[in-house]
């Protein structure tokens, strides 16, 4: 006996016969069949399982006899269409959401065409394919990332469920796609047939695209391919942006995948609501679920990244290198490792221990030159030369105009540049109140609106100390 035939003919009498209290909708069609088990008594089990614990607990608690008799007289109504002697029992497991669709059979019909189809599909859709080092314990977790990350982990222990779809988004090289395959990877080692997709938006468009063009049967096959999806990972939703055709079927492709409980995980360079040119509806879908954002590394944490590396590759790189490197690079995490790549590469191949000198000739020929640490006195020195006047001045009591003005940009700039408080600044600056220091840098924001000579003066002196 197929299970899967015995199940639908056992639903189709439930319809029938609904009773109030007893929700084909929210009760039976949950319910999946498993298979069925002889018993020594000459009976068969039906199992059943379900991804709703809620149904589940319904069946296994004390009062379940309700559903336990419905569902028998159900059985034996269908087996008396069918002829079949057996004793039917039914029983119900509950599965936690990420798998279900593993356990989802399809009706017999539709399991030959969505064999078919998945046939139709592999010849022109997108092969996922995972970066296995992309996981969760290569991953440096820190302050710029650390909601990020610690959402990505709920998602990969619990998909589906609260945090629907999750969109990671900040700039280039930091670490969102790492991030988003470490969900992938997470759930295939402990699901591995679990149905688990990577694509890039450019894959989705390309694919969406070459459907249309062959026809009919392939459009529906890709529709399948990926509504069918148990997680869906769809890198840089970005590039969506002003194309209305492929919206709309990636909002249809959403829909699907987030009505069966199954999750999606997107990465963008930008909130949705600031990409321009994408469709409000799909704004909204973006920000439904958990939004975390990754922002570029500072010096401790991208010095952190470059230890991990090399000890995730046994290499024993000098600390002063990884410092020289970690100091010079603070664009992102990409060139971090570009350079880094560099030095291994000098490491193996001329066979000489890497110093600090090779790793500068290294970051000159990369174009990367090593950021000096701007503190006020740098800035007071600056402005001071700019100006025309000394350091003692800025730091004394005068209260000329000549000196009132570059005493408030430096203090500004030190605002703006330094991590130091009102009130550190207000101390460098010869034992200033924080007030003073406030209401200077206050002053010199609203110049800057309105006096084009003092803005060019304060970039320009800027632009000195990036120097
Ligand atoms: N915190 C981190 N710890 C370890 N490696 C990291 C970290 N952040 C980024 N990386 C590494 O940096 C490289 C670039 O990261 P990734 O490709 O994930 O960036 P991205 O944010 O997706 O960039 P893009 O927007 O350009 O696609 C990868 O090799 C990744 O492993």
């Amino acid at each position: 006996m197929d299970p899967i035939q015995l199940w639908n003919a056992i639903k189709e009498e439930l319809r029938n016969s609904i009773s109030q209290g007893f929700s084909y909708t929210n009760y039976v069609d949950t319910l999946k069949p498993l298979q069925l088990v002889e018993n020594e008594n000459n009976t068969v089990t039906l199992q059943l399982t379900t991804a709703y614990e809620q149904v589940a607990s319904e069946w296994l608690n004390a009062n379940s006899s309700y559903y336990q008799a419905f569902m028998q007289a159900a059985m034996t109504a269908t087996l008396k269409l069918t002829g079949q002697p057996t004793f039917i029992i039914p029983s119900v497991t509950y599965v936690s959401p990420t798998p279900t669709t593993l356990f989802d059979l399809p009706e017999d019909e539709e399991k030959v065409q969505q064999q078919n189809n998945a046939s139709l599909a592999s010849e022109f859709v997108t092969q996922s394919i995972l970066n296995p080092e992309f996981r969760f314990e290569t991953f440096v977790s820190s302050d710029e990332n650390r909601e990020a990350y610690a959402v990505a982990q709920a998602v990969a222990d619990k998909p589906g469920t609260q945090w629907n779809p999750l969109l990671i988004y900040g700039g280039v090289g930091l670490g969102k796609t790492h991030l988003m395959q470490a969900i992938g990877n997470k759930v295939l080692e402990r699901t591995p047939n679990a149905n688990v997709k990577f694509i890039t938006t450019e894959d989705f468009i390309n694919d969406f695209t070459e459907a249309l063009r062959r026809g009919q049967k392939e459009t529906e096959a890709f529709k399948r391919e990926y509504r069918s999806t148990d997680l869906l990972m769809v890198d840089d939703v970005q590039f969506l942006a002003g194309k209305e055709k492929i919206q709309e079927e990636f909002f249809n492709t959403f829909n699907a995948i987030t009505r069966e409980n199954h999750q999606i995980v997107l990465t963008s360079d930008k909130l949705p609501k600031e990409i321009p040119g994408l469709e409000m509806r799909l704004v909204t879908r973006f920000g439904q679920g958990y939004s975390a954002n990754i922002t570029k590394p500072d010096l401790p944490t991208r010095v952190a990244i470059l230890r991990n590396k090399s000890d995730l590759e046994n290499l024993s790189i000098p600390n002063d290198v990884i410092d020289e490197i970690a100091a010079a690079v603070d664009t992102n995490v990409r060139d971090l490792e570009g350079v880094f790549n560099q030095v291994v590469g000098k490491m193996r191949f001329s066979n000489v221990p890497v110093t600090v000198e090779t790793a500068r000739t290294i970051l000159e020929t990369m174009n990367f030159k090593r950021q000096r640490a701007i503190t006020i006195p740098i800035i007071q020195e600056a402005v001071a030369n700019f100006f025309n006047v000394t350091v003692q001045d800025l730091n004394g009591k005068k209260r000329n105009k000549e000196i009132v003005v570059p005493r408030q940009i430096a203090m500004y700039i030190a605002r703006e540049l330094t991590q130091d408080s009102l009130p550190q600044i207000g101390r460098a600056f010869g034992g200033k109140d924080h007030t003073t220091v406030m209401h200077s840098t206050e002053k010199i924001e609203n110049a800057i609106e309105n006096d084009s000579i003092l803005a060019e003066q304060v970039q320009n002196i800027r632009e000195e100390l990036s120097n």
